[in-house]
């Protein structure tokens, strides 16, 4: 089996493929249009969120068997298109989500207790206690939104925290655990003081956080989002954070990641969003760690290693 990889992967992955004999080449500089004249030979392809493997993309693939997503997200493969041609897809979401559960954590942390603003200030041998004075999670009621890999690792995580944990899936008891109380919306709304959003991107999911949406909360909340920027309309979360119906934000992810080809309007949100202490952003890292890197490595062959023995059972 020949696999094609299109995206930055931590070098374990070539053994522990050759281990499986497959060999793979490692290209990831290439590009969709290059992918695309290419992937006719392979039977499998390795991608992160490079590109979208549209159903044009999947056509050119005559041999593909199998696409390993290395990471969680499959926003960005055409799932339909995938199954019409038989195409199996596997993700690693093992691989990352106490990666995502940390970095919200941290986030969190930082911005309750005001860290980026007060370490600004202090650089600029300005002493203020009042304006930094913190608040804490102990205590809070903090609802995961999507009750999955990285909503499960992120309660578990806060279980140390003495905070109240409750959690809203729309699979919910499939997944039920002594780490979140499962509730309805309108517990969400009526009880959570941080709010966590840990859905993937779909057509149900696109644009599902608006202004509306936020205006249910009874009380002002902190609010994080470290799943895909498409999940919150950004400028109904500007007009949230302006009227004080959200008290800070934590935005891993955004709509126009790298700020290619941005409206107007959307730069003008932006540039308000950046001027408020109360927002804290990260470049899409929340999954990044050093050891996700490889772990996401080893959890995405496993799969590959059960898909082979499936075929050829
Ligand atoms: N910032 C980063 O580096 C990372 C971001 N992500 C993003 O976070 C998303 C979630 O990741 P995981 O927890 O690994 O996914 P997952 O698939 O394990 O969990 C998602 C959960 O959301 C639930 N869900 C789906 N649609 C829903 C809806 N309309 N209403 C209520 N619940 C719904 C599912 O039942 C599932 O339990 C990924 O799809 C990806 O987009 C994931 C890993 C790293
Ligand atoms: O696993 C995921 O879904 C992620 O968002 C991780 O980031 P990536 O898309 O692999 O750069």
């Amino acid at each position: 089996m020949r696999f094609l990889i299109v995206d930055e992967m931590h070098p374990s992955i070539l053994p522990l493929l050759a281990d499986l004999g497959i060999e793979a080449d490692y290209q990831p500089n290439i590009d969709y249009r290059q992918a695309k004249a290419l992937i006719s030979a392979y039977e499998g392809l390795i991608i992160r969120s490079k590109f979208f493997v549209d159903a044009g993309f999947l056509e050119a693939s005559t041999r593909l068997r199998l696409i390993a997503r290395a990471g969680s997200g499959l926003d960005n493969i055409d799932l339909v298109a995938a199954r019409r041609r038989n195409i199996q897809v596997i993700n690693a979401p093992e691989g990352n989500r106490d990666a995502v559960a940390e970095h919200v954590i941290g986030m969190l942390l930082a911005l309750m207790n005001k860290v980026c603003q007060a370490n600004q200030e202090v650089r600029q041998w300005i002493w203020q206690r009042e304006a930094n004075r913190g608040e804490e999670i102990r205590g809070k009621t903090v609802a995961i939104i999507g009750y999955g890999n990285t909503g499960r690792a992120l309660a578990k995580k806060l279980s140390g925290f003495e905070c109240r944990v409750i959690c809203y899936d729309h699979k919910l008891t499939a997944y039920a655990d002594k780490y979140a109380m499962e509730v309805s919306m309108e517990e969400v709304w009526d009880q959570a003081d941080i709010v966590s959003i840990h859905l993937p991107l779909t057509p149900k999911t696109r644009q599902l956080i608006t202004y509306d949406y936020l205006k249910r909360f009874r009380k002002p909340i902190y609010f994080v989002n470290s799943a895909r920027g498409e999940i919150v309309v950004l400028k109904d979360l500007l007009k949230a954070l302006q009227e004080g119906i959200v008290k800070g934000a934590c935005l891993d992810v955004l709509e126009c990641e790298k700020f290619e080809r941005l409206q107007p309007e959307q730069s003008q949100t932006l540039e308000l969003l950046f001027s408020m202490p109360q927002v804290l952003f990260t470049p899409h890292v929340a999954g990044w760690t050093r050891e996700s890197y490889v772990r996401i490595n080893e959890a995405l062959v496993k799969k590959i290693r059960s898909f082979l023995q499936e075929e050829n059972e």
